[in-house]
């Protein structure tokens, strides 16, 4: 998968490509990532990135040629390194709301150039001409698209075949059918009196899966119903749920 990212400050992504799995990812080249930083399009004295807006108030917006300039490159070596027309996103609160279909989504995407804008945002003229989707990762505001972007990224990139290991997959396909994960269990068996449930100590894995499956359902149930409404539950996971509400019932 290519990604280009336009960004002020470029080296915040290290936290994504200097470790993990989108760093491993990287070395094997599942994945490539490549930079423009607007500032290199600078042509005055003071390498000016922002612009004051119109009609004044606070805060400036960022500059429109540094700007355009760099997503423009970005979107032609995209399709010099990959012969496609990139999907070109910009991440702000007033876009779509990313979740695991909207990942899934993106990692199928082809490549991608992904715009992390800073100060008080972007002209909408350049939303308009040069930004093919809206993104946003949740209802709030943060000081730079950086994060957002990087959010982004993780949750498209691991998506891609061959960058999870499958030891990480089995937590691909807890998340994939969109239920919340079941409870996770480690070393030492007893913690301050808290014993591990039998079940996951029984060595019988049709009924590890079994218990699994309905604690996924039953956690779902009680902390985020929005996500099973709609849903079409098959006869076992009804009879998973519908055990678990009485195990549970108050
Ligand atoms: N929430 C969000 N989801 O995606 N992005 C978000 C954000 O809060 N971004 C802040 C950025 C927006 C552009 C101008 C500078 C601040």
């Amino acid at each position: 998968m290519w990604i280009g990212v336009v960004s002020l400050f470029p080296e915040m992504f290290d936290a994504l490509t200097q470790q993990g799995v989108v760093g491993r990812a990287i070395e094997k080249q599942r994945i490539t990532l490549e930079f423009w930083n607007p500032r290199d399009y600078a042509t005055d004295r003071h390498r000016s990135v922002d612009d004051r807006p119109y009609g004044g108030g606070p805060g400036m917006l960022m500059k429109v040629d540094t700007l355009r300039g760099a997503i423009h490159d970005a979107r032609e070596r995209a399709h010099q390194a990959t012969g496609q027309v990139p999907t070109v996103i910009y991440l702000s609160p007033q876009g779509r709301k990313l979740d695991q279909k909207g990942a899934q989504a993106l990692a199928a995407a082809g490549p991608l150039v992904v715009v992390a804008g800073r100060y008080e945002g972007i002209d909408e003229r350049v939303v308009e001409s040069d930004i093919d989707e809206e993104w946003s990762i949740g209802d709030y505001v943060l000081s730079g698209g950086e994060l957002p972007a990087m959010v982004l990224i993780d949750a498209a990139a691991r998506l891609v075949p061959g960058v999870l290991g499958h030891q990480d997959s089995a937590i691909e396909d807890s998340f994939n059918d969109g239920l919340l994960d079941c409870p996770h269990y480690t070393r030492p068996e007893s913690i301050d009196g808290r014993q591990v449930p039998d079940v996951l100590l029984s060595g019988n894995h049709a009924a590890i899966k079994r218990w699994r499956l309905k604690q996924s359902l039953g956690r779902t149930w009680q902390r985020r119903p929005d996500l099973l409404e709609g849903r079409e539950l098959n006869a076992e996971q009804q009879q998973l749920l519908n055990e678990f509400i009485e195990e549970h019932a108050l």
